[in-house]
């Protein structure tokens, strides 16, 4: 059933943004904001977004703009699907139009590179005041446009916003689950998408179910061990945004980053994989920014470690694999 007293803004029309629109203009009223005025043309006249998720009709209800101020100014929900690399500068733009009270939610599974900061603390820096949180776990965006079911998680502190904005993104096909676990679930969404650069690899050198389980398994440890240092919640990794999300990516021909990896394991360079994408593949940067807090907290991260040499000192997949297995011996739980 509609609600049409809650307003949503949905900013960056990419894969993921442009689902998550999709969902929440079934229920309520919605707009999408794109940067590029011809897509939002395109997005208008075919009810298509030709560019990232060619072929999926977008709901009559959704309305698209370029526009800012149009967008923002009268949402009573704002959802950042901007990618962590563009994120602040688009937050700051949609400061200028976002009402005091509004709350920010990020789909973003990233890092700014060079202050380590979570998107919801960016939400926080570029519009103070306003409860920042985030929807993150399996969601492959094509599944999701298809309505296949899953599940999602809303992270906000606040339990009655928690609630409306469980209420406003849930489907017959989308469970949508709360946690107030913030910092948990974002650091979960971070490490998931640089472990899954290393599954990837698993599978481009041409290993199998138990070597991917292995990994899977041991990203897992590495993933608690960051989130749980930095105050997360244990039971989180376990959980939708955790596990859930490691295993669709590391699992999934689907995932961008799954497939950065798993040209490396096949001898790519980089900079050809990188080249030939249109999409983000959120791993490949932030990975150095995952090393760097693991530093900061005193944790070890050997896969994450793995991925950095990898992606940007031009290691190869099968020597960053024979680095992790030469590991000393040690307890499954240390
Ligand atoms: N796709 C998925 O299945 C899921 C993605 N996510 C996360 O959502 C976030 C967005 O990813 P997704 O929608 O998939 O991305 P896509 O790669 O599909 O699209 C990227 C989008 O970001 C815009 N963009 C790129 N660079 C900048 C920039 N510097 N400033 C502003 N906008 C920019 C693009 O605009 P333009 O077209 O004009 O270049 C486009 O709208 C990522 O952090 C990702 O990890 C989370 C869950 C699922
Ligand atoms: O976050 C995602 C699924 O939950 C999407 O993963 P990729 O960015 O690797 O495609």
């Amino acid at each position: 059933m509609r609600a049409p007293e809650i307003r949503v803004a949905v900013i960056g029309a990419g894969s993921w943004g442009t689902t998550v629109a999709s969902l929440a203009a079934v229920n309520t009223p919605t707009t999408l904001w794109a940067r590029r005025g011809d897509l939002v043309e395109t997005m208008r006249s075919t009810r298509e977004n030709p560019d990232y998720l060619a072929g999926f009709r977008l709901p009559d209800e959704l309305e698209v703009t370029d526009s800012m101020e149009e967008a923002v100014g009268s949402a009573d929900v704002l959802v950042m699907a901007v990618p962590s690399h563009g994120f602040r500068d688009i937050a700051a733009e949609a400061a200028g139009s976002i009402r005091p009270w509004v709350p920010v939610v990020s789909l973003s599974k990233g890092l700014e590179r060079d202050t380590l900061k979570r998107m919801t603390e960016i939400i926080g820096d570029e519009m103070p005041g306003r409860p920042a949180g985030l929807m993150t776990g399996p969601n492959l965006a094509k599944e999701i446009m298809a309505g296949q079911p899953a599940a999602s998680v809303v992270a906000i502190p606040d339990s009655t916003i928690a609630v409306e904005l469980q209420r406003i993104l849930s489907q017959p096909s989308l469970r949508v689950y709360t946690n107030p676990d913030v910092v948990g679930c974002e650091v979960a969404g971070v490490v998931k998408n640089v472990i899954a650069i290393a599954a990837g690899m698993i599978e481009g050198m041409e290993f199998g179910d138990n070597s991917r389980a292995t990994l899977i398994t041991r990203g897992l440890a590495e993933m608690s061990r960051l989130g749980v240092a930095m105050g997360g919640d244990p039971y989180t990794f376990a959980g939708l945004a955790g596990m859930g999300d490691l295993i669709a990516t590391c699992s999934s021909s689907q995932s961008r980053n799954n497939s950065v990896g798993l040209q490396l394991g096949r001898g790519k360079s980089i900079e050809e994989i990188l080249d030939s994408m249109n999409m983000v593949a959120e791993g490949v940067k932030s990975s150095p920014s995952v090393l760097e807090l693991a530093r900061r907290y005193g944790v070890e991260m050997p896969i994450t470690e793995q991925v950095v040499a990898v992606c940007h000192e031009g290691r190869s997949a099968r020597d960053a694999l024979a680095a992790v297995m030469a590991r000393s011996n040690k307890s499954e739980f240390d």
